[in-house]
């Protein structure tokens, strides 16, 4: 494919993986995401995600948005990146995410979110 397409499964280096469904006509797309990693001491569940993507017929290294609304945790991450394609069309989603836990009071709120990278590549 010359050009990024979301849909489909995929892994970052923290071992996490996700699946995301068909991207439908207003780039909108759904899926599951299934961490590697928890911050807590929770049984890790797979999680659904709900994004959204530029559609491709503008660009062809498209840039996303996804959230995962953890099932096993009060909290929420953000990812948001841009799929990148080498010259053997190997595609390659760069991203930064932002994960939001639930403290107590608005006290805790100073350190509340975290901030990080992940690369995903696909799963064949
Ligand atoms: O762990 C999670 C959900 C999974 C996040 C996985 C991240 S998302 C970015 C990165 N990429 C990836 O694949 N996996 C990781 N929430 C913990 C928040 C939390 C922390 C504490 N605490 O630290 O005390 C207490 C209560 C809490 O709810």
């Amino acid at each position: 494919a010359r050009k990024c397409i979301l849909s489909g499964l995929w892994k970052n280096e923290l071992g996490s993986n996700m699946t995301i469904s068909a991207v439908n006509t207003d780039g909108g797309f759904t899926g599951l995401y299934h961490t590697a990693v928890t911050a807590t001491d929770k049984h890790i569940r797979v999680s659904p995600l709900k994004g959204s993507q530029k559609p491709t017929n503008q660009r062809k290294q498209l840039t996303f948005g996804f959230t995962v609304s953890w099932t096993f945790s009060n909290s929420m991450t953000v990812f948001v990146g841009q799929c990148f394609m080498d010259d053997k069309g190997k595609e390659t989603l760069k991203t930064m995410w932002l994960l939001r836990e639930e403290v107590s009071s608005p006290g805790d709120d100073w350190k509340a979110t975290r901030v990080g990278t992940n690369i995903f590549t696909r799963i064949k």
